[in-house]
């Protein structure tokens, strides 16, 4: 773990400037909800040898910390006040480290069109505890929007921001080739960040800023299909753990339990859809770094862009502004 109660760490001035200046080449990765950011960027990362750090899963382990200390439970709390305080103390104590799983994803995919892009797993750690599945529940999707509005909060969570981009560029990489060294063997280093305010905030001097968006239906469609296959995913593991240990019934009757909640909470389309446009709402209107598009991003809008598109343009863009040549002008 390279990250030890970061928030304290950076509270020191000479570490949060290295934070914010040590990295050669940042990308910034902004927009709504579910416009494909986190897959774009661990892609985008992958085929750079980049380090990848997923902000809202900062703001998402705030809001696990806030459920589970019964902060803002009551909707009541306002910025300030000493609830607030509380759970800016929790998240400046708290050791949030974020991995790509060693292992995931690095499939034989070389250049473009000779195979489908895949996106590494990445691990979500909170005091050591793997909190990946958690901080994407239900709960935590319908306060963290609220939890993020807050200014103190925010504050926090940048100087974890700063440094973890700091730590996953010196880290070594478990790309095939090695950190720093991209597909072709070209020298990398630099990481990428997406978020909300990425961008306009966290990186203001980023290199290459991105904009992503996408039509809210084709937004709130793309979240149904992965709740739908990670709900396969769940029962399919429960009926193979139902096979093999027929001994311990417990066992697998826990499993079947789960699977069968599962599919009991599962939304439909317009549920999500609903969700997302109440998280968006207070994204775009909050007070503190509300969602914006910088003045110098490039807007993409990938409603009918293949993601392999999508990636490989923003890999070609970085490239091009390292001073390389592009690589994937045939798509
Ligand atoms: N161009 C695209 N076409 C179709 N699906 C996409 C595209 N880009 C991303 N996706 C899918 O959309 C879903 C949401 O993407 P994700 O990266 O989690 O979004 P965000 O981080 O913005 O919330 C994922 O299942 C992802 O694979
Ligand atoms: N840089 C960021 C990242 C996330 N967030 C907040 O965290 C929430 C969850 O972010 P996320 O990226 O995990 O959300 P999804 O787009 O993946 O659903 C957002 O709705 C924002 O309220 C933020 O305010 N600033």
């Amino acid at each position: 773990m390279l990250c030890s109660r970061v928030g304290y760490l950076c509270r020191a001035p000479t570490v949060a400037a290295r934070c914010l200046q040590a990295r050669s080449f940042t990308i910034a990765i902004d927009g709504p909800a579910a416009s494909g950011k986190s897959s774009t960027a661990r892609a985008v990362a992958q085929q750079l040898g980049f380090g990848y750090i997923d902000s809202g899963s900062i703001y998402r382990c705030a809001t696990l910390l806030a459920l589970r200390k019964n902060i803002y439970a009551a909707d009541a709390s306002a910025e300030g006040d000493e609830q607030s305080q509380k759970l800016v103390d929790l998240i400046s104590r708290a050791n949030i480290d974020i991995n790509i799983k060693p292992g995931s994803g690095w499939s034989a995919q070389s250049a473009a069109g000779t195979g489908r892009l895949v996106v590494p797993d990445v691990q979500v750690l909170l005091d050591g505890e793997d909190v990946s599945r958690e901080i994407r529940a239900p709960e935590i999707n319908r306060l963290v929007a609220k939890v993020a509005s807050d200014g103190g909060v925010r504050d926090a969570v940048l100087h974890t921001q700063r440094y973890l981009a700091y730590a996953a560029e010196t880290r070594p990489a478990s790309t095939p080739e090695g950190r720093g060294t991209d597909s072709s063997g070209t020298p990398g280093g630099g990481v990428v960040m997406d978020g909300r305010d990425i961008g306009t905030t966290v990186f203001p001097k980023a290199e290459l800023k991105i904009y992503l968006d996408a039509s809210a239906m084709a937004r709130a469609i793309r979240r149904w299909d992965e709740m739908n296959s990670h709900m396969k995913e769940t029962q399919a593991a429960a009926a193979a753990a139902a096979q093999k240990s027929n001994a311990d019934r417990d066992a697998v009757k826990k499993d079947g339990d789960q699977a069968s909640h599962a599919s009991v909470s599962y939304p439909s389309v317009e549920d999500i859809a609903r969700e997302l446009e109440q998280r968006d709402y207070a994204d775009i209107n909050r007070k503190h770094s509300p969602l914006r598009i910088a003045s110098d991003a490039v807007v993409i809008d990938n409603t009918n862009m293949t993601f392999e598109h999508q990636v490989y343009s923003i890999v070609d863009l970085a490239r091009e502004r390292m001073g390389l040549p592009r690589r994937y002008d045939e798509l």
